[in-house]
């Protein structure tokens, strides 16, 4: 007999915190409320069992600290939300740069750019749902109903342009310029940071640990101890980006499209009633990928006689082994010996997959010693980047169009963009005013020369020389002849609708490498790596003097 349709079978819930399961007859029936308020649908009884129901589609709105509602609200009272701005997405400090920096104290470093295509995503979703005003509706703050009724509508209508996903981005680089109504850029920031903090540190962390594993198998194993379910698949995303060839992670092999591979853990080995029996039942049921894991108890003398033994099995049935894991003690030594003996036994082709807390540090060493590893299983410190686990991006408005008693005042016009400055003690911390845009210098040899922040209407066309001035230190100075300019921005959204062809997850993976080939491995290196010059315009550096003059004599006055 059929089973009864329920009624999942029927909606997609997307907005509900709860399920309510009739104890008679099994009806779940969905709800904000924990309490069951009415009897089954189905039956009529009245006894449920509650469980807690949460979809990752919903609370788009919501995803926000609450001062970004506080500050929407005042704003919209004031009538000023719909006022324009600007808002540019950077960060200060490159992280996982260890040294003490060149003669000036100055660290290098990079940032590969991640998280574009989860944030598209992300402002296509955005909307405050039924439940989420509902929520909005029982705080103290007691926001009037008109103003719950203009978030209900509200979307993104905003223009967005930013650096394609997987590029190389260099401190105080603005890397997305966002040009919306107030209350929609203070609406995305948290929401925004979150996710491009999040995923370029992790990309960042995985473009340096390719860099050093080269051309060797490179495999995402950290599912397990990445904080959070979101961020063990969109970690596995950068993962892949960065150069990995495949992850452990199966939820995000099948969001991505991206692929997934896996050896054995000690748990197959110690279930059996021997080591041996073990690898030959996997080997019998995946002849064709068997990579046995040598270190359950004794791996030079005991889980690789086994693995032999294995690989002589496979041999006569027509397969030959893929790999062996050594996943403890010395990875050096063992490998070195593993790889003599499997060499001794004719099995040259079988490759050695070395896990165990690895990092790009300690991949180095391997390498630097000599250990014979072919494949590289990372995870712990991948996902969570173990030694710098914070991206500082932050997301600052720039510019603003006038307001209503600044126009009638006369002091500015209508399409005036008003650039914008905050003071702060240092002068690094002194955000970079106006609306900007950003060039990337490529010299004939199609190597990265620097970056040239100007203010949007500024043109390079044309010009054939140009000094790159460092920011804050006047005696830093380059000269360069000879080169192609080229925008990093594209425009992503235009009028609140997406118009950036999203590039596939290959396609971003391919772009990282191509971009990153153009810089040279001296901006790259793990350790005190040269600082990449980036420069203001002298229009944008004029400006920023001019404003940050007259800001200390406003408030001096
Ligand atoms: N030759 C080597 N040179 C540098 N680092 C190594 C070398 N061999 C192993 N390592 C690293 O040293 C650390 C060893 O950690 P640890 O002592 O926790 O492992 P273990 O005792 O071998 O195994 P277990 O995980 O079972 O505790 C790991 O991060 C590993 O990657
Ligand atoms: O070491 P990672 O880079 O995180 O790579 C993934 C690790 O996860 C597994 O072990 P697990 O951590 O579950 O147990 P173990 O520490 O006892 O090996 C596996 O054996 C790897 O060692
Ligand atoms: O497939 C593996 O070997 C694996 C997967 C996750 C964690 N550690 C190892």
């Amino acid at each position: 007999m059929p089973q009864a349709k329920t009624i999942f079978d029927y909606i997609k819930p997307t907005d509900y915190r709860f399920v309510h399961i009739c104890r008679r007859c099994d009806q779940p029936q969905f709800s904000n409320e924990r309490e069951p308020a009415e009897a089954c649908v189905r039956c009529g009884n009245d006894s449920f069992h509650v469980v807690p129901y949460y979809n990752p589609d919903q609370d788009y709105g919501l995803d926000v600290d609450y001062y970004a509602i506080t500050m929407m609200y005042a704003l919209w009272k004031e009538g000023l939300h719909k006022t324009q701005v600007v808002y540019d997405d950077f960060y200060r400090k490159a992280p996982f740069v260890k040294g003490v920096g060149d003669f000036s104290g100055e660290l290098g470093g990079y940032v590969a750019f991640g998280g574009l295509g989860h944030l598209i995503e992300t402002i296509n979703n955005l909307h405050f749902s039924e439940a989420d005003l509902d929520y909005l509706r029982q705080q103290p703050e007691g926001f009037e109903e008109a103003f719950l009724e203009d978030l209900r509508k509200l979307r993104f209508s905003g223009d967005m342009y930013a650096v394609e996903e997987g590029n190389l981005v260099f401190p105080n680089t603005p890397l997305i310029r966002l040009e919306a109504p107030v209350w929609e850029c203070i609406w995305i920031e948290a929401m925004l940071l979150n996710i491009i903090n999040a995923e370029s540190l992790v990309l960042t962390k995985g473009s340096r640990i390719k860099t050093i594993a080269g051309k060797d198998g490179l495999l995402e194993m950290g599912k397990r101890r990445a904080q959070g379910r979101d961020a063990s698949v969109y970690g596995a995303k950068m993962a892949y980006i960065a150069g990995f060839d495949a992850t452990s992670n199966v939820k995000a092999g099948k969001q991505f499209s991206m692929p997934i591979t896996g050896t054995q853990a000690h748990v197959y080995i110690m279930f059996h009633p021997s080591e041996l029996e073990a690898f030959l039942a996997y080997a019998n049921v995946f002849p064709q990928k068997t990579i046995p894991l040598l270190d359950t108890t004794d791996t030079l003398n005991s889980g690789l006689p086994h693995a032999i033994t294995t690989a002589r099995k496979l041999q006569e049935k027509g397969f030959e082994m893929t790999a062996v894991r050594l996943d403890s003690g010395d990875l050096a030594y063992l490998s070195k010996k593993v790889r003599k003996r499997l060499d001794e036994e004719g099995l040259e082709h079988v490759k050695i997959a070395a896990t165990n807390d690895l990092d790009e540090y300690t991949i180095a060493s391997l390498k630097q010693q000599g250990a014979q590893i072919d494949i590289w299983g990372v995870g712990t410190k991948f996902i969570t980047a173990y030694d710098n686990p914070a991206l500082g991006g932050v997301h600052k408005i720039v510019a603003r169009r006038a307001l209503p008693q600044e126009l009638r005042a006369g002091i500015y016009n209508e399409d005036d963009w008003i650039p914008l400055i905050k003071i702060s003690e240092s002068i690094e911390k002194i955000l970079n005013p106006g609306r900007k845009k950003v060039y990337r210098l490529f010299g004939p040899d199609g190597m990265a020369k620097g970056d040239y922040i100007c203010l949007a209407h500024e043109s390079l066309e044309g010009q054939s020389e140009i000094v790159l001035k460092h920011p804050t230190n006047p005696l830093k100075a380059k000269k360069i002849r000879d080169f192609e300019a080229v925008e990093l921005h594209k425009q992503i959204f235009k009028q609140g609708k997406c118009v950036y062809d999203v590039p596939t997850l290959e396609e971003v993976r391919a772009y990282h490498q191509r971009q990153k080939n153009t810089f040279w491995e001296e901006y790259l290196r793990l350790e005190v790596p040269e600082v990449y010059p980036v420069s203001l315009s002298d229009e944008l550096r004029n400006m920023k003097e001019r404003l940050i003059e007259e800001k200390r004599q406003h408030d001096d006055g």
